[in-house]
Order: structure tokens, then sequence, then C-alpha cells
């Protein structure tokens, strides 16, 4: 077991890569011949760190830590908390090209992308840190001559977190700042495609100053364990999660034994919609953004592509030729914008939704295939001629894959962008104002682009409808998932 001297080499703090779980304030190391897991570098398949393969005892172990470390940590002042707040955030930004490199190098993502990500994550640690400060009651006037009303929020506790390997660093800072900020205490399990990153956050936060057992991370290959521990054991007061649909489904089922509070940021298949009074380049410069960025495996990512029928083909065009100018490789590679698929699993989705869609008569307009690089990556791939009938209208790529659809009415186009029992981001182009608040009114999504394909901001609430999950992330709407609100009645 040896951390990758690759990886190493492009840091400028070494000890930001740890290959040991931090449990109830001590760093963990696998003992000899106990379980391992190996984290993977997706673009060449090299083993850049090797895990210990932890359970629900060690899960078990850093909730119990967690429940008396919140209890103090909750009684500090909101500029307590802030304060270490803004210490670790002043750390992750001085580190950024470091835990860059580190996300780059157990995801694949293009640095410049991950740097990207590690400074949005950074923007919610900020953001929490002001708003730790600012978590307000109110007072009610009394029902009764002789009653006066407080309300108090308090922290919920002990929360679990399972976060996926598309953002290692954000979903991961997205959950732990309102919570600790709101004075809860945090057990994290991130994916095990990626747990470096989570590892990396968590040790900014011990130099940040935050007290030993508030936050753990656990490492583990056997998620479905540690997932069962976070809703069975009711030291638990809620769980945070972002992933798939399914899993969500899974985890919301787990927790209605102890009725547990759950944040959900599940699966998407966001419409993103092209009427004919668009601007046709900024319509075609947001849906490579929304479409392409960390190679289509965000949640948020354009899924179908609707264009209206008189700037079909135009569109269509224009769109092309910008994808045809990205360059697919190694993301450390000067100049790359699509780097590796996360496994061989997300690879055959991308060619079975392609396949799926051709066997229907959509036409490979651009890409279709992997590409000449082998291993995981993939051509990024424009399709034509795409109808509801195909997956790629029903599921999610997850993928660099844009499918074109034709439409004609604007009644049209809102029947078929709703029909999906997702309902995360959505985008449109258009210019008439009326039609702009007709259709964002008529979108069922959480989330509503207009004229911009990205909306991911740490002010702004993030979150879906329907299937894709309940509760936002970000805001000044984000810290209330974390907190309770608790009705005092005073008779004087
Ligand atoms: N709404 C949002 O913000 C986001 C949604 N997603 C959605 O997630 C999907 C892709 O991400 P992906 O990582 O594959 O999603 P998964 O749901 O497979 O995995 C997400 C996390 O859940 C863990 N997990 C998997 N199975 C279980 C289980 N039974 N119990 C507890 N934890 C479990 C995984 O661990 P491990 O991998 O180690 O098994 C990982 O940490 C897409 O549908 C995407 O849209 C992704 C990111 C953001
Ligand atoms: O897809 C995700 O995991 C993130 O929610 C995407 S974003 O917040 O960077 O848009």
């Amino acid at each position: 077991m040896a951390i990758s001297e690759k990886l190493l080499s492009r840091l400028k703090d070494p000890s930001l890569v740890t290959e040991k779980a931090l449990i109830a304030g001590e760093w963990v190391g696998a003992s000899a011949g106990s379980a391992t897991f190996e984290v993977t570098n997706p673009a060449n398949g090299d083993v850049i760190a090797t895990l210990p393969d932890l359970g629900r005892a060690e899960t078990a172990r850093a909730i119990d830590a967690a429940y008396t470390a919140q209890k103090t940590w909750a009684a500090k002042t909101g500029k307590e908390r802030a304060a270490i707040l803004r210490r670790l955030y002043d750390l992750m930004v001085k580190n950024a090209d470091d835990l860059a490199a580190i996300l780059t190098m157990e995801m694949g993502k293009p640095l410049a992308e991950a740097k990207g990500e590690i400074l949005y994550g950074a923007s919610y640690v900020e953001w929490f840190g002001e708003e730790a400060k600012r978590i307000y009651g109110d007072t009610i006037p009394g029902h009764q001559a002789d009653k006066r009303i407080i309300v108090i929020k308090q922290p919920v506790g002990v929360v679990g977190a399972i976060t996926p390997w598309n953002f290692p660093n954000a979903m991961l800072a997205r959950k732990f700042a309102p919570a600790i900020a709101a004075g809860c205490a945090m057990i994290s399990k991130p994916a095990s495609e990626t747990p470096l990153s989570a590892l990396a956050l968590a040790l900014l936060a011990e130099r940040a100053g935050l007290p030993a057992g508030v936050f753990s991370v656990v490492t583990s290959s056997d998620s479905a364990s540690i997932g069962k521990e976070f809703t069975e054991n009711d030291k638990v007061r809620k769980l945070t999660f972002t992933g798939s649909t399914n899993v969500g489904r899974i985890l919301m089922r787990q927790g209605a034994d102890q009725i547990m509070k759950l944040g959900l940021e599940l699966g998407g298949n966001a419409p993103f919609i092209v009427f004919d009074d668009a601007d046709l380049d900024a319509a075609v410069e947001g849906a490579m953004v929304s479409k392409y960025r960390n190679n289509g495996q965000t949640c948020v990512c354009a899924n179908r592509l609707y264009v209206q029928a008189g700037v079909y083909d135009e569109f269509a065009r224009k769109l092309s030729e910008k994808v045809a100018e990205l360059k697919v490789g190694d993301g450390f590679e000067e100049g790359v914008k699509a780097g590796p698929l996360i496994t061989e699993k997300a690879l055959e989705k991308v060619e079975e939704h392609i396949a799926d869609a051709v066997s229907s008569g959509a036409r490979i307009l651009l890409g279709g295939k992997p590409d000449e690089k082998g291993g995981l990556f993939f051509q990024p791939t424009v399709l034509t001629g795409v109808t509801s009938e195909m997956k790629v209208a029903r599921e999610e790529t997850f993928g660099p894959v844009a499918p074109l659809f034709r439409f004609e009415t604007e009644e049209d186009v809102i029947a078929m962008a709703n029909n999906t029992e997702f309902g995360l981001a959505s985008y449109f182009y258009a210019k008439d104002m009326s039609k702009v608040f007709r259709v964002a009114e008529a979108l069922e999504y959480g989330m509503v682009g207009i004229n911009t394909g990205l909306i991911s901001t740490e002010v702004a609430p993030f979150g879906g409808i329907k299937q894709s999950g309940q509760g936002r992330e970000g805001s000044k709407y984000g810290i209330e998932d974390y907190l309770e609100i608790k009705y005092l009645c005073l008779s004087v």
C-alpha cells in the first residue's frame, strides 16, 4: 500500500493525501490483514491509494463520538463556528491547486474543472460560515394576555452524509458547511471511487480547528452497510444523500422506521429548450456548458435538447462545430475538455443509449463511439432525429451525448419536457418576455436556467421536485434543513 508517486509529485503539500479514514477524531489506517479497497485513476487504471474498507462498527464509533462532540459544538456561538469555517475556506483556497490535483487523479475531470469545483465547494464553506451568525428565531404576539411566544432554532444533531463521485469535493462541502454552521456533527461516507477529496477536506477542517469527533469520514466499499448504520442508529437524526434516485429510494425506505429527516439530491433528466426566437450562438454556448461540463456526468446536465423546427438544422450545425473542438484525454493534459468516464459501467450505459437511439432511427451527427485512446474515453457525441420513445428521452445518460429533438409548438415542448418522473434542472432560450414567464412557470422543475446553461451557485437554492429529491442546498434556505424549530410558550 503506497500513495501514487505520480500524485504526490504533483502536490505542494503531499500530506493532503492520506490512506487513513477519520473516525471519532483519530486517523485510522488499515491494520495488517484487514480489508482494504483501492482508488484508481480512471484515465489509466493506475492504483493511486489503498484505503481501509470499514463497516458498521467503525461507523457506529464515529456516530457515538459525533453524538458527544455535537453537544459542545452546538454550545459555541455562531460567531465561533463561523470563525472556524472561515479558516477552512481560506485553507481550501490556499490549497486549491493540490485539492484539484487530488480530485482530477481520482475522478478524471480536467484540472481546470477540478480547480473550479474546489472553489465552488469553498464558496459553500464561505457562505454558511456567514450564515452561522444569522440563525434567527421569532417572537409571536401571544394568543392570551399572559402568554409570550418565542420561536428558536436548534441544530438537528448528528447527520449522516453519503456523497457521489462526480463532484467529490463540492457535494460534500455543500452538506458539511450548513451542518457544521448550524451546530450539527457529521459522519461522511464518500463514494468508494473518490474518497481522497473528502479526506483532504477533513484534514483541512482539522487544521482549521474543528474539534475532534465533530466530523468523521468513513471509507468503505460496502456503502449499503454504512447506509444501514446511518438509517438504523437512533443517534443519527438526519441523512443527507446525493446520488441516484434508486439509492435515494432505498435510503428513504430504510429511514422510514425512525422517521428520519432526509435531504435528497437525486437524479435528473434536464430538458434544454431552444425556441426559434433564441440567440442561437448563446444557446449553443449554453448547451456546451450544460451538456459537456464534467463530461456530461452531472445531475443538472442537459439530457434532452429540444430545438424548434425553424432553427433545428442551424442549431445542430453550430453545436456540432463546437463539440468537434472538445479535446478528449487525461485531465492533467493541457487543453483537455473531456476526461474519462468514471467506470466501465458508465461507458456501457452511454453506448447502450446511443445504440438504442440509432436502432430507433436517430442519426449520429458527431462522435458516437469510444475514443481511439481506448479505456474510459468516449467521443463527445451529437445525435439528431431523436424521439420520445428512445431511452435517452427517459433515462439519465450521465455522459457526453447531446440528443436533439425537433418540436413545433410551445405547448408541445412543455408537454414533452414535463413528461418525466424527474424534476431537477431545466433550461430554455427565448427572447419574448411573455414566453419567458409562461415557460418558466410551466416547467415542472426545481430550477430553471433562462438564457443560461450554468445555474449552480452557493447563493441560490439547489434542488429538485418529484423523484429528483427533497430539500435545498445552498442559499439562505440551505441551513434550514439542518435546524429544528422549537416553540416556547411563556406564561408571565
Ligand atoms: N441531484 C444531485 O445533485 C446529484 C445527483 N446524482 C445522481 O447520481 C447518479 C450518479 O451518481 P452515482 O454515484 O452513480 O450514484 P449512486 O447512487 O450509485 O452512488 C451515490 C453514493 O451512494 C452510495 N451508495 C450506493 N448504493 C448505496 C446503498 N444501497 N446505500 C447507501 N449508499 C449507497 C455510493 O457509494 P459507492 O459508490 O461507494 O457504492 C455513493 O457514495 C446519477 O443518477 C446522478 O443524476 C449525482 C450527483 C449529484
Ligand atoms: O451534479 C452534481 O453532482 C452537482 O449537483 C452539479 S453542480 O452543483 O456542480 O451543478
